[in-house]
């Protein structure tokens, strides 16, 4: 399989560059993403301009379109901010954190009969840590935990997908979602008169 050599890449929109290198391959290798996005050292410098804040819920923001192949985007968590449990609608999902801390729990997909959700692991991710998850390892909630400093986490999304199941932990009830941006390239995104069902 054809490889790009693993490299650091010094500034956000160098990782961006070489993003768009690895992705115009239709066979992705997870690894070689993961080890790309975490040689980043995150600098706030870089992606403040992206970084637009909710009192209430966490936001997602639109960096890049990733020439049709992914969708880049940096979400930010207020304190006790969290997603419900959802999965990602059969795309790679590379999570990578620039700023502060998130848990991440991992739940099985709810048994047929039953509908019981089980949480299989759970761990805190770090700055610059960059974690992975796809529909076939489960379905999984992320939460800033911390009740005094916010976080923020650059997703990258393989193809892109704008609507995601959510589960009920307790009835393992399932719903779609539509996924929203509440900015897009540093612009906050018009608002929207349809009421949207969204996972946060
Ligand atoms: N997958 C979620 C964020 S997270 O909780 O992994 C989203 O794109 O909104
Ligand atoms: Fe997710």
């Amino acid at each position: 399989m054809e490889q790009t050599e693993v490299m650091k890449p010094e500034t956000l929109d160098e990782l961006i560059k070489v993003l768009h290198k690895i992705f115009e391959s239709d066979n992705i290798n997870v690894e070689e993403v993961q080890n790309i996005m975490e040689a980043y050292d995150s600098n706030p410098q870089e992606w403040m301009k992206f970084a637009k804040f909710d009192q209430f819920r966490y936001t997602r923001n639109l960096v890049d379109e990733g020439n049709g192949k992914f969708n880049l985007m940096i979400l930010c968590w207020g304190e006790g901010h969290g997603s419900s449990i959802h999965d990602h609608t059969d795309s790679h999902c590379f999570m990578k954190l620039l700023q502060g801390q998130l848990k991440e729990t991992l739940f099985e997909w709810p048994d047929k009969k039953t509908c019981n959700m089980v949480q299989k692991s759970q761990r805190i991710l770090q700055t610059n840590q960059c974690a992975y998850i796809n529909d076939s390892f489960g379905l999984h909630r992320v939460e800033n935990a911390s009740h005094t400093e916010c976080s923020a986490s650059l997703h990258l999304y393989s193809p892109p997908f704008n609507t995601c199941q959510t589960f009920d932990q307790r009835t393992g009830h399932k719903n779609t979602v539509k996924m929203t941006f509440w900015s897009k390239f540093g612009e906050r995104t018009p608002f929207e008169t349809t009421v949207s069902q969204e996972n946060n």
